[in-house]
């Protein structure tokens, strides 16, 4: 059943019937509709916690909209999943989708970047070098980098092959993705979250991810955050085995999914990545709302402020700083998926 509907919504001639696919902008615009999916979705309402300053705080420090303007949905047939649908910033989207490009594909994380087919120059610096490629005309060798890199690996890093997570192979996890992280527990509730490993997954249109679970970690209970920015893309999510037929999803830029509770070890696919029919992080922001933006981060705490590299959330609203990131994320989706590893009071991985 998995592999039928992995294969059906993958199918590029003809392109698949979208009609199934659960898209929670059609749930809002038509409250009553003939939808498959439409009894499935449910709202989710946030309620703020007695830490209001220091949660508001917190989320404005990572590139988070305030909560009210969050938008969150579960879905009747799969308990412990949530999809959160515009919770960041336009300016929040361009900091995520630069950090990702120029500094979470670089050394010391791990990338699927092969050592024989590019130079040491690539390696160590792969967005650097699409850019000098792209600025003195290589054309060939900036399409070919481009669409190589295709996954890093941040904190522990993933074993593809023995699927084993190893305290030899490990890395400094992004502070502030971690506080991303942080974030979003403190405005949904969950308590002890530890990010210790994340994938970033980039796509270039028309790529994929076949079915999988995610059951390397010894942590099983704790919730899984998957960030996704960029292009859109159809997500599956169905059971613990590939006989369920699963649910397909829009996941859009922005959105955030989290696998928790029953959902965490469920069989999920990208079969589709697609062109998106919206822009956020294109959207030029109010004037009003942009310097209101500063001036809130201006004014953090010292402690929030290292929150997020200052210096990139500024330039990102440059639009000349801004043009490399903006050509790449018109054919690509970047997807951040941050796990905890380890059980509550274990603090490496047992030999
Ligand atoms: O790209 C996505 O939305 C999912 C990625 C994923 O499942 C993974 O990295 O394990
Ligand atoms: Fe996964």
């Amino acid at each position: 059943m998995f592999k039928q509907a992995f294969q059906q919504y993958k199918k590029k001639n003809p392109p698949p019937d979208l009609q199934d696919v659960i898209d929670v902008d059609l749930y809002e615009e038509n409250k009553i509709t003939s939808h498959s999916w439409h009894n499935l979705v449910k709202p989710v309402h946030i309620s703020e916690s007695a830490f209001i300053q220091s949660e508001a705080r917190l989320r404005q420090a990572v590139g988070l909209q305030p909560e009210h303007l969050w938008r969150c949905y579960q879905l009747s047939n799969h308990p412990g999943l949530l999809l959160i649908r515009n919770p960041f910033t336009l300016s929040g989207q361009r900091y995520w989708i630069a950090r990702g490009l120029r500094d979470y594909s670089q050394p010391p994380y791990v990338s699927n970047l092969d050592a024989t087919k590019f130079s040491p120059a690539a390696l160590s610096n792969w967005w650097q070098e699409l850019q000098n490629c792209s600025n003195n005309g290589d054309v060939k060798l900036a399409s070919r980098l481009k669409v190589a890199m295709r996954w890093t690996t941040l904190g522990y890093h993933h074993n593809w092959d023995t699927k084993v997570y190893d305290e030899a192979m490990h890395s400094t996890f992004p502070s502030d993705l971690a506080s991303l992280c942080e974030a979003f527990c403190v405005t949904l509730g969950y308590t002890n979250f530890v990010p210790q490993a994340a994938i970033v997954n980039y796509y270039p249109i028309g790529t994929c991810l076949s079915g999988h679970t995610d059951h390397s970690e010894l942590n099983h209970s704790a919730p899984l955050f998957s960030y996704s920015f960029g292009q859109s893309a159809i997500f599956l999510i169905g059971g613990t085995t590939l006989n369920e037929k699963p649910s397909a999803i829009y996941l859009r830029s922005g959105d955030v999914l989290v696998m928790s509770e029953a959902s965490r070890l469920c069989y999920h696919a990208v079969p589709r990545v697609m062109t998106t029919d919206q822009e956020p992080w294109n959207i030029v922001e109010s004037k009003a709302n942009t310097s209101k933006e500063n001036d809130d981060v201006g004014n953090m705490d010292t402690n929030l402020n290292n929150a997020l590299d200052s210096k990139l959330f500024e330039k990102v609203k440059d639009e000349l700083f801004w043009q490399p990131f903006n050509e790449f994320i018109r054919e690509s989706r970047i997807n951040m998926n941050v796990r905890q590893v380890l059980p509550m009071g274990m603090h490496q991985i047992p030999t």
